[in-house]
C-alpha cells in the first residue's frame, strides 16, 4: 500500500487531477441565486446559533423549519419558482449517478472504503423513528458493497439499534454520532483489502453515561406535557424529535430543551432533520469517526484509499468537511433539495443511493473479471 511519502509523481499528479474534479470549485452564484443561497446559508448560521445556544426564540423555530425540506411548507416553498437555484446547486454538487464514471475514475488504483449514514440514506424518512426499516433490497446492495470495501455504518442512533435495523454483521458501526464504534463481528470474514479489526473500538465518551442518563430522564419529564414530542435514548446521546409536534408548540419545546441542556454545562445541543441532539461537549463527531476508522483500517496517511461518505444530515457535514480539509475522498450528499453543503455530489433519495450502490458493486464485479482475462 503506497504511503503519501513514497507516492510517485505520475501519482501525486492523477491525484491532483482526481481531487480537482472530486471538489469542483463552485461557480460564481448569478443575482437571484445568490439571494436563494444567502437563505440557506442563514439558515445554516440559524442552526449554529442554536447549537451555541445564543438564539432567540425567532431563531430556533425558523431553524427547526429549515431542519427538514420535506416538512411541507419548505416543500411548497422549494417548489415555487426555484429551478435556476437548483440548477446551479447541481452543478456544483453534481448527481453521483450521473457523474459515475467520474467517481470510478477517481478510484482508479485506491481502495474504496463506504461510509453510509442510516436514517435518510438508507432508510427513508419516517414519522415514527422505531419504524424506519430499511428494504430487503437496500440490505443485499449493502451487503453486496460490504463484500467488496470495507463499508461503515454511521449513525446518530445508539450501534445496538441501528445495528437491530440494518442486521449485517460484516459491517462496521458507528452509532451515537461516532462515539461508539464496534468492527465486525469476529465470526465473519474480511474478502477486501482493509485489515478488519474486531469487537468494540472506541468509546471516547463513556464517562458521560451516567450524565446522558440523567438528562434523558429531565427530557423525558419536560416533553410528556407536549403532544407528539418524542425523546429518544441513544447512549452517548439524547434525540428530542419534534417532527409530530404542532408547529405552533415548537417555540415552546426548543426553550424547554435549551433551559433543560443549560442544566449540563458538559453536554450541548444541536439539531438533525426535526429533531434535537443532546451530547457531550467532547470534540468527536462523525467526521472523526471517519478519521478513526481509516486508521483503524491501515489506511493512515495513505494516498491510495478513497473514502466514500454518504449522508443526508446537518451532523453529516463533519464528515464532508474532514474529505474536503484532507483533499480526498468523495462526499454525498443525500437531498432533494439544495442545502448549503461541504459534500461535493449528491443524490436525491434512499432509492437513488442503492442504485449508486449497486453500480459500484457491478463495476468492481467487471473490473475484476477484466483483470482475470
Ligand atoms: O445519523 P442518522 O442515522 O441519520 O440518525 C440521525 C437521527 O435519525 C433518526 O431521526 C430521523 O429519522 C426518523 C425516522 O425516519 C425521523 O422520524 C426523524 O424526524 C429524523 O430526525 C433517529 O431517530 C435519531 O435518533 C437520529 O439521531
Amino acid at each position: 500500500m503506497a504511503k503519501a511519502s513514497v507516492v510517485v509523481p505520475e501519482q501525486v499528479a492523477a491525484a491532483a487531477a482526481a481531487t480537482a474534479t472530486l471538489f469542483p470549485p463552485y461557480p460564481p452564484p448569478r443575482a437571484g441565486i445568490a439571494v436563494r443561497r444567502k437563505c440557506l446559508q442563514a439558515a445554516a448560521a440559524a442552526a449554529q446559533q442554536l447549537e451555541l445556544g445564543a438564539g432567540l426564540r425567532g431563531g430556533w423555530v425558523e431553524s427547526m423549519r429549515a431542519s427538514s425540506p420535506t416538512h411541507a411548507k419548505a416543500a411548497a416553498a422549494l417548489a415555487a419558482g426555484v429551478d435556476d437555484e437548483r440548477a446551479a446547486w447541481m452543478a456544483r454538487h453534481p448527481s453521483a449517478l450521473g457523474e459515475f464514471e467520474q467517481v470510478v475514475a477517481a478510484s482508479k488504483g485506491k481502495q474504496i472504503v463506504m461510509f453510509l449514514d442510516y436514517d435518510g440514506t438508507l432508510s427513508p424518512i419516517v414519522d415514527d423513528p422505531d419504524a424506519a426499516f430499511m428494504s430487503e433490497t437496500m440490505r443485499m446492495a449493502v451487503r453486496s458493497v460490504a463484500k467488496h470495501f470495507p463499508t461503515a455504518i454511521v449513525s446518530g442512533r445508539c450501534r445496538d439499534k441501528v445495528y437491530d435495523f440494518v442486521k449485517l454483521a460484516e459491517l462496521y458501526y458507528a452509532g451515537s454520532h461516532g462515539m461508539d464504534i464496534k468492527g465486525p463481528s469476529p465470526s465473519t470474514t474480511c474478502r477486501h483489502g482493509g485489515k478488519a479489526k474486531k469487537g468494540v473500538l472506541f468509546q471516547p465518551a463513556s464517562e458521560f453515561l451516567p450524565m446522558i442518563e440523567q438528562v434523558h430522564q429531565r427530557l423525558e419529564h419536560e416533553m410528556s406535557s407536549i403532544p407528539g414530542a418524542k425523546v429518544e435514548n441513544n447512549k452517548f446521546c439524547v434525540s428530542v424529535h419534534f417532527r409530530c409536534v404542532d408547529e405552533k408548540s415548537w417555540g415552546a419545546l426548543a426553550e424547554r430543551v435549551r433551559r433543560v441542556v443549560r442544566e449540563f454545562p458538559k453536554l450541548r445541543l444541536s439539531q438533525g432533520r426535526m429533531v434535537f441532539e443532546v451530547r457531550p461537549t467532547i470534540k468527536w463527531d462523525k467526521g472523526k469517526a471517519l478519521e478513526f476508522l481509516l486508521d483503524s483500517l491501515g489506511f493512515a496517511d495513505c494516498s491510495d484509499v478513497l473514502p466514500v461518505y454518504i449522508g443526508d444530515d446537518r451532523t453529516d457535514e463533519d464528515a464532508f468537511k474532514v474529505l474536503r480539509r484532507r483533499g480526498q475522498g468523495l462526499g454525498i450528499l443525500v437531498s432533494k433539495h439544495p442545502k448549503e453543503t461541504s459534500a461535493s455530489f449528491s443524490l436525491q433519495e434512499p432509492a437513488e443511493v442503492m442504485e449508486f450502490l449497486l453500480r459500484l458493486v457491478e463495476w468492481k464485479r467487471l473490473s475484476r473479471a477484466r483483470l482475470r482475462l
